[in-house]
């Protein structure tokens, strides 16, 4: 299987006036295309760090981050907008929705930045809240719907616009263990479903037990790196 990410010696110093602290210290791995990755560790490894510059929204220190033979630290910031709007679905630990905005009109938010018209945007947001089996909450405001609900229209938002790339920080950190299980079975379904790569990052070893690799990190180096053999799941017979 072909690589969509690879980390060449990545480094990401921080310089707090005598200290130096080695966010991320000689970092080097990949990722698969289709793959649902975790990187794991405490707080303070340097999760958020990589995932940062995974996503192009900070300068490595030193190194090479390469996503689909593209460099992101030789580009500026102008090709690192255009970058993410094309490539990337973000989920985020607090669903980021917007309050004014129903259920659709979240979903197709990122499909504005793109100038998809306003027919294509709406069909393709209500087939997102059915696939993420919220078709009936589609004219439903953030403040209307649930923690777990509020996550899964996050997911759809993430996926609307066919991304090849999905970060996850901590996407079930504000969700209790049952309804995490259930947005956690949701993500690696949907992600399968449409080929794309998943990258989450969590600080809870159960819920990387759900991804294909597992990348721990300590004090910003990893320590390990666990590809799981591919079962026949239930989710991957659905396909
Ligand atoms: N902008 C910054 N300036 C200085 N130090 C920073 C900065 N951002 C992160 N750090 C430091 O880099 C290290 C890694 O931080 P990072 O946020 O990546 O950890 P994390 O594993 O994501 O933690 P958490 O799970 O608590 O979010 C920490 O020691 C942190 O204090």
């Amino acid at each position: 299987m072909q690589s969509v990410i690879q980390v060449k010696n990545l480094y990401k110093l921080y310089y707090l006036g005598e200290e130096t602290v080695r966010a991320l210290d000689g970092v080097d791995f990949e990722i698969k295309k289709g793959e649902f990755c975790a990187i794991v560790g405490t707080s303070g490894s340097g999760k958020s760090t990589l995932l940062n510059m995974l996503a192009g929204l900070e300068k490595p220190t030193k190194g090479e981050v390469v996503i689909s033979g593209h460099h992101l630290e030789r580009m500026n910031e102008e090709q690192l907008v255009s970058f993410r709007r094309r490539r990337v679905g973000f989920i985020f630990q607090a669903y980021q929705l917007i309050a004014s905005m129903d259920a659709e009109e979240n979903v197709a938010l990122p499909l504005n930045f793109r100038g998809v018209k306003r027919s294509e945007r709406t069909a393709k947001a209500r087939l997102m809240l059915e696939r993420v089996k919220l078709g009936k909450y589609r004219k439903h405001f953030p403040n209307q719907m649930s923690g777990g609900q509020q996550q899964r229209v996050g997911v759809a938002r993430a996926l609307v616009s066919d991304p090849e790339i999905i970060f996850a920080d901590e996407p079930t950190g504000n969700l209790d263990s049952r309804t995490s299980r259930e947005i956690m079975a949701l993500m690696q379904k949907v992600v399968k479903e449409q080929g794309c790569t998943l990258v989450m990052v969590t600080h809870d070893p159960q819920l990387a037990s759900w991804a294909d690799r597992i990348i721990k990190v300590i004090d910003g180096k990893i320590v390990s790196i666990e590809v799981k053999k591919k079962e026949s799941t239930e989710d991957e017979e659905m396909v």
